[in-house]
């Protein structure tokens, strides 16, 4: 790996565009090691943070750091960071291969590396064809070759899998865990909270241009968990147990309780210890989705107006 400490730093980050903040004293980290899902509505500031920090656009004030250095001011970037910004930016008239080759020459980096990651990303078979026929699939994976043709630490995604088809989607969301795995930094926007649950460990949430919360993706899960589904036999009994403890016991039909304020695993170890027989214990959470619609609603730029229901 080309460089040991891949962290991302965007510190008290301001950038507008005429009258439009798009980002407003942003401040996070991005760890190496895990994928950070970076969430925001449309118009949050997402693809202008990930600009910034790539030195394609420049931000009023603040400080945006890969490594603990500019990335402008790095001289082999290919080496530094892979970036996936936009599926689109390879010459229409030139082979992926050459396309590639070119890239890789510019940030001193060998030919054989080109045909590694031509094999890596599935697109040999096309290596030689023209880019203006490829379709949106293979051109992000040929995105995704150049990415990570320097070998980098970093990586930065913005949206991968827009327009995919399930199979790509389902590749780069692997591709993404291992890079992760192997201690890489990996930074993934994407405006779908359902998408994130799926790939990342750790999520930035952001509207506006503003930090909304930043958290793990496990604890997230637990902050929205709502009450455990349980069946027994001897529901009305457990109940009373359940009652006792300090927790929220509501009898359902069907030997069924609805039960909140105590966690499953303390509801098992009551139950075992009072030998009342249990056959289902299920830990029901608040959908991510909507609670990070919630979240962000005050943020969102467009706002659709709201279903007529009859
Ligand atoms: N080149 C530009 N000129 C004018 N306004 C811009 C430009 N780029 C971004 N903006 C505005 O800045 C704000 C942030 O946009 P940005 O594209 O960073 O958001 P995003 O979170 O990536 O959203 P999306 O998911 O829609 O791409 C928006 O209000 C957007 O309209």
């Amino acid at each position: 790996m080309a460089i040991v400490d891949g962290v991302i730093e965007v510190n008290e980050l301001c950038k507008s565009y005429g009258r439009t903040t798009a980002l407003d004293s942003l401040s996070f980290v991005v760890k190496p090691g895990q994928v950070t899902g970076f969430l925001g509505p449309n118009g949050a500031g997402k693809s202008t943070t990930m600009r910034i920090v790539l030195g394609l656009d420049r931000q009023a004030s603040g400080i945006a750091e890969v490594g603990g250095r500019r990335y402008a001011s790095v001289s082999r970037p290919l080496r530094e960071v892979g970036a996936l910004l936009d599926a689109g930016s390879a010459h229409p008239g030139r082979s992926a291969f050459s396309h590639l080759h070119c890239l890789a020459r510019s940030n001193g980096i060998g030919r054989g590396r080109v045909s590694e990651v031509i094999e890596q990303v599935g697109i040999a078979g096309v290596a030689n064809k023209r880019v203006g026929g490829f379709s949106l699939g293979m051109r992000q994976r040929l995105g995704i070759a150049a990415a990570l043709l320097g070998d980098p630490a970093t990586f930065l995604f913005d949206e991968p899998v827009n327009g995919l088809d399930p199979e790509g989607i389902r590749w780069i969301r692997e591709l993404m865990r291992s890079l992760a795995a192997q201690g890489r930094t990996v930074l993934v926007s994407s405006h779908l909270m359902s998408e994130m649950a799926l790939t990342a460990d750790h999520v930035l949430i952001i509207g506006r241009g503003k930090l909304i919360m930043e958290s793990s993706m496990d604890a997230l899960a637990r902050r929205f968990a709502r009450d455990v589904f349980v069946r027994s036999p001897r529901a009305r009994d457990l109940a009373d147990l359940l009652s006792k403890a300090g927790a929220k016991a509501t009898l359902l039909p069907g030997d069924a309780l609805e039960v909140s304020g105590i966690d499953a695993p303390k509801i098992a170890g009551l139950a075992a210890g009072h030998r009342l027989p249990v056959h289902e214990l299920t830990p029901r959470s608040a959908s991510l989705e909507d609670a990070y619609l919630q979240m962000t609603r005050e943020s969102a730029e467009y706002l659709a107006p709201k279903a007529d229901v009859r």
